[in-house]
């Protein structure tokens, strides 16, 4: 005969969820812990039917007793950790959607609702509740031109969040600025300016296989994505293993890419459900969708050391994990890096430098398109720039396309579909220090909040863009130029595609290179249009720009990186370059 009747347990379990609550989980770092406390609770669900079992109750009681007392539990501990968060919470008195104060599920919804335009999500929410938005339970987003430095610039106080390091450790998850500093310095080597333009023959190699792509449809309707994708990880993966991934010969996507590529479109939801993605680190036997890739670059590293075991062949042609090597050794003895810490960085640093890079292109194409007199004044700049570079090699072209004495439009524009449409719309989050706030423009941002400064928002905010919706690039020219339009660049704090400090994007240099050889190559070789399919009738051509960028818009996607809309527009060859 059981002590207790069944509606005295039910009360008894009602009253210790809050109590727990209390005692428990607003004590722990909840997003480390509750993985832990997930098994705790599974454990204890399962086997209480047979402690109550064993202590003489029937099976009857004992499984409606457990099954009661643990639904009661769970209700009343939900509804406390609810009304914590809604009412208790220390960021109560920042402003947001009700929902987005009680659970990520909100915010989760928003984007899935929205096809996965989050950064609009997070911009209407800046639009309606101001300038900082609480859009999850200790989560603060923060549209505010001084924030970047703060959050993260040079000696900021906030770090980034452990849970991604739990579940792969390599240069972009490494939370510890100490460890996360000795390894950057040995990829720092291989990425600084000097470095990167000991790359631009393989750079040039890959560029002109695009081209001759393009060349191959002369005149005809293509979808720019692919190739774009293609042309970045093909690059990436001739500086970074040696080799590059063939795409652009075979026509195909490599099929350890695609499956990386899927698995990071869920990443955007994963990413939200911190003790989720600690709580699969519990399960390293999980397939992990990184493996082809991590496996073939395993492959390729052994293939590229067997091709290079002189000094002199390393010497003849440099590429990234040259200088890797070479630095190795003299990082700090207490983080050594091992051949398994340098596989997952090469991994990291392939899609961090390819899924960014090729939305920019793939943007640049449809501005190109959609406004031909910018076309025609950057073909000229660079058509002037290749006929001043009488020594045909890469090295001297690349310093004028560099400069912004010879080629301020090509800046000027790159800046803008940068500004436009950054590759990692919602920025990155960074956490306060765990023991005291820190303060910003007057607010107080308490201990243990992720913080993150939205790119796309900043990018857009009237205060530091005037016209913030016109594609104008003229605002980056300097004031000297005469077609400079400096006044609609107010606040250039605001800008910050690539970050800032000390862990911001390390291929910077690289991926403006990148870019600026590219564009420069198929403005030199090509005409791009619309295709005559796509022409809008009715209305005047400045109307009709607008529709485009703004369906342009509509078409982005966002999964942490920018899935850049569909582009089509035709590559007609030059007369000059058939010739
Ligand atoms: C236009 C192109 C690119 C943009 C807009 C971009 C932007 C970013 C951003 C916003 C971050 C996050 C920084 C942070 O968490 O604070 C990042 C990290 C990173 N990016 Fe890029 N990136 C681009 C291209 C590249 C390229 C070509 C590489 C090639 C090597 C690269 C390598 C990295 C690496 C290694 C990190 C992690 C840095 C660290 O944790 O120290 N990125 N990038």
């Amino acid at each position: 005969m059981p002590v207790l009747s069944l509606g005295e347990v039910a009360c008894l379990a009602t009253v210790l969820g809050p109590l727990s609550h209390l005692a428990l989980w607003t004590r722990l770092d909840i997003d480390s812990e509750s993985h832990k406390l997930l098994v705790l609770a599974n454990l204890i669900v399962l086997l209480s039917p047979f402690a109550l079992y064993a202590r003489g109750l029937s099976w009857f009681e004992a499984i409606s007793y457990s099954f009661i007392s643990q639904i009661c539990y769970a209700a009343s501990l939900f509804a406390s950790i609810g009304a914590y968060r809604a009412f208790f919470h220390p960021l109560r008195t920042y402003p947001g959607p009700f929902w987005a104060r009680v659970s990520v599920f909100w915010k989760v919804k928003q984007f899935t609702k929205s096809d996965f335009q989050a950064f609009e999500v997070i911009d209407s929410l800046h639009r309606e509740y101001g300038s900082v938005v609480r859009i999850g339970p200790r989560q603060l987003s923060i549209k505010e031109p001084s924030a970047p430095a703060i959050i993260y610039g040079t000696g900021t106080e906030c770090r980034r969040l452990k849970h991604l390091e739990n579940l792969r450790k390599n240069l972009q998850s490494l939370s510890d600025p100490h460890e996360h500093k000795a390894r950057r310095t040995v990829w720092e080597h291989g990425l600084r300016a000097q470095a990167c333009q000991s790359y631009l023959p393989q750079i040039n190699e890959i560029t002109n296989r695009l081209c001759e792509r393009l060349a191959s449809h002369d005149g005809q309707q293509v979808f720019v994505n692919d190739l774009c994708h293609w042309y970045t990880f093909d690059v990436m993966g001739r500086l970074g293993f040696g080799r590059s991934y063939g795409q652009l010969e075979t026509g195909k996507a490599h099929p350890a890419i695609e499956k990386v590529q899927n698995f990071l479109k869920a990443g955007v939801i994963a990413i939200q459900f911190i003790w989720v993605i600690n709580f699969l680190h519990l399960f390293p036997s999980l397939e992990d969708p990184m493996e082809d890739l991590r496996l073939w670059s395993e492959q390729l590293l052994e293939e590229r050391a067997r091709n290079r075991r002189s000094q002199e062949k390393e010497d003849e042609e440099r590429d990234l994990m040259s200088y890797v090597y070479q630095s190795r050794n003299q990082v700090d003895s207490k983080w050594p890096m091992t051949e398994k810490d340098i596989q997952e960085d090469a991994v990291t640093l392939q899609i961090a430098g390819s899924d960014t890079s090729y939305s920019v292109l793939v943007n640049s194409c449809h501005f190109l398109a959609n406004y031909p007199r910018l076309q025609t004044i950057l073909r000229a700049e660079i058509l002037q720039t290749f006929s001043e570079s009488h020594d045909n090699g890469v090295a001297p072209i690349w310093s004028k396309l560099a400069s912004t004495q010879y080629c301020p439009y090509l800046d000027a524009f790159v800046n803008e579909i940068l500004r436009m449409f950054p590759p990692v719309p919602q920025g990155t989050w960074r956490q306060t220090p765990l023991d005291h706030p820190i303060e910003l423009e007057g607010y107080v941002i308490p201990p243990n909040t992720i913080v993150s400064c939205p790119i796309w928002s900043m990018h857009y905010d009237e205060r530091c863009f005037r016209q913030p919706d016109s594609f104008i690039p003229e605002r980056w020219l300097d004031r000297a130029h005469p077609d400079s339009q400096a006044d609609l660049l107010v606040d250039k704090r605001a800008y910050m595609p690539f970050l800032l400090g000390g862990m911001n994007c390390a291929g910077k240099y690289l991926a403006i290179m990148e870019i600026k050889v590219c564009l420069a190559k198929i403005l030199k070789q090509f005409e791009i249009t619309f295709p005559k399919t796509q022409s809008i009738s009715g209305i005047s051509e400045i109307q009709a720009q607008r529709t485009r960028d703004e369906n342009l818009r509509k078409r982005t996607k966002d999964y942490l990186t920018m899935w850049a809309g569909e582009v089509e527009v035709c590559f007609r060859l030059r007369s000059t370059t058939k010739s």
